[in-house]
């Protein structure tokens, strides 16, 4: 968007700045129900975020001169959205047929035969002895089979135990495989790049640790490199440049996912995103559900300049969901060029951060509720639970309905330590149960969301070259840390002697 555009977003924030969101709610109650979206499985409330109608209908028309439908086509289609790199972004292409160009639908073919592959690949898996899977493999090559494998697997016992291992620090190695069997543990190194330093050096020590390079598994862009590293191509399943790397839960990344919750629930999770994928495509602006919520994020973050956004998953299921969210989203939004390469005058991306509840009311939710600071928050909750202490989840939906209450309409005191000033927004998102296809749609959900919160700042998505630097620098001071070489900054080189 260009300059000023938000400032009719600011005009209406200050207009409502002497109505809290109590006296907004209370003058048109209608809004309980009516700022609330349904897709399938899947409900989400805004009624307690700051805006009225007339601010609202501001934001549709921010969404119309941004051409969000038509953002929304370009992304399905597999136009190079990632301009900086020249390319199509088509994490969609891995689970909906839904584009009319001949690349995004062979896309789609392509990855529907890789999920072929995969299944008789974890088929002969399941005839074998093994047991236990590492998966070895960082950031987008992680979080998100991460989190899925934790939100599904169940309590139950499965078919195989999955086992993750990011860090390039060797205690999460020695971690990762106490207490496994080498004879009955299978790796599976994932690394869209097949360079990464943490990925690779982990890898080394769980192939050194089996003993076998029969075991090992890769998932890769490149497959020449996941060769090169000693794994037959018969194990190699490969992706493709068009899926960034905290997008690619859906392709062959999702491989753990699989063998933790088996092929047919890894379908529906996609499934699930396939629906997210449709109505992100077809609904109308004002029933849109990605749309309303990077149009929140926006407003929470340009017009009442809400430098953090909390996201307190209400199920223990989904406590990794901050984990995963914070790459999505910051990651994806952290950035202060313009497309075109002109600096942005708006803020872009707040600091995303939170944790599961209840655990979370009893650490930093006395900020939430007194700090100087307002932190807008999305409340997720689960309906129905899949555990059998029915009690637990009565007193769980409980707390998630008084939080967001109470945060929002605050508490008068003639004592100031004990007034709550109460105005705090926050979106209460609702499944009605945690399943393959729910969890597939609210990934999806915030995928879409945040493609076109960058959309609205005029900002790839697709992009992380700040996450370069940084890399460049350790892979100077590797030797200098052995002392073949020396440091040319001060400081570095101060810390380097205390270090060697
Ligand atoms: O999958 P890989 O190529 O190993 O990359 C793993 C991760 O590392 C990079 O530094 C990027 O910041 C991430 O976007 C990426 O997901």
């Amino acid at each position: 968007m260009a300059g000023g555009a938000f400032d009719g977003l600011r005009a209406h924030a200050a207009r409502l700045s002497g109505t809290p969101l109590r006296k907004l709610i209370e003058t048109d109650p209608a809004r309980a129900c009516d700022f609330a979206l349904r897709v399938g499985p899947l409900y989400a409330n805004f009624a307690r975020q700051r805006y009225d109608r007339a601010a609202l209908d501001e934001l549709f028309a921010l969404a119309e001169a941004a051409d969000l439908p038509g953002a929304m086509r370009k992304l399905l289609d597999g136009a190079p959205v990632n301009a900086t790199e020249g390319r199509a972004a088509l994490h969609t292409a891995l689970r909906s047929d839904l584009s009319r160009q001949a690349a995004a639908r062979d896309a789609y073919v392509e990855a529907s035969e890789v999920r072929v592959r995969m299944r008789r690949m974890i088929e002969a898996l399941e005839a074998s002895e093994i047991t236990d899977i590492v998966s070895v493999g960082i950031g987008g090559s992680d979080l998100g089979p991460r989190l899925v494998v934790d939100a599904l697997s169940g309590a139950a016992r499965r078919r195989f135990r999955v086992h993750f291992l990011s860090n390039v620090d060797g205690s999460a190695a020695q971690r990762a495989l106490a207490g496994l069997d080498p004879k009955r543990t299978a790796a599976i190194l994932i690394s869209k790049t097949f360079g990464t330093q943490e990925t690779l050096l982990n890898g080394r020590i769980v192939r050194d640790w089996l003993g076998d390079d029969a075991r090992v598994y890769a998932v890769s862009a490149n497959v020449q490199r996941a060769g090169d590293f000693g794994i037959a191509p018969e194990r190699i399943l490969p992706m493709w440049d068009w899926v960034g790397g905290r997008y690619s839960l859906w392709s062959a990344v999702g491989f753990p996912i699989a063998l933790a919750i088996g092929m047919d629930a890894f379908e529906n999770l996609l499934a699930g995103a396939a629906e997210m994928d449709g109505h992100a495509q077809a609904a109308p602006l004002q029933q849109n559900l990605p749309a309303r919520h990077a149009l929140t994020a926006v407003w929470n973050r340009n017009a009442l300049g809400a430098a953090t956004q909390a996201v307190l998953p209400y199920d223990e299921r989904l406590k990794l969901l901050p984990n995963y969210l914070q790459q999505l989203v910051m990651e994806s939004l952290g950035k202060s060029a313009r497309l075109d390469g002109a600096a942005l005058r708006e803020q872009t991306v707040p600091v995303w951060w939170g944790g599961a509840g209840t655990d979370t009311q009893h650490s930093f939710f006395q900020a939430l509720h007194q700090g100087t600071q307002v932190v807008p928050a999305d409340f997720i909750g689960v309906v129905h639970g899949d555990d059998p202490y029915a009690e637990n989840r009565k007193a769980l939906l409980a707390n998630l309905l008084a939080q967001t209450e109470a945060l929002a309409n605050g508490s008068t005191s003639d004592d100031p330590h004990r007034a709550y000033a109460g105005n705090r927004p926050s979106t209460l998102i609702l499944l009605d149960a945690l399943t393959p296809q729910s969890l597939g749609m609210l990934i999806a959900m915030y995928e879409h969301s945040v493609y076109l919160q960058a959309v609205l700042w005029g900002i790839n998505a697709f992009d992380q070259f700040g996450v370069e630097l940084g890399k460049q620098v350790a892979s100077r001071l590797l030797p200098a840390l052995n002392g073949d070489s020396e440091a040319d900054d001060p400081v570095t080189r101060e810390l380097l002697a205390r270090l060697r």
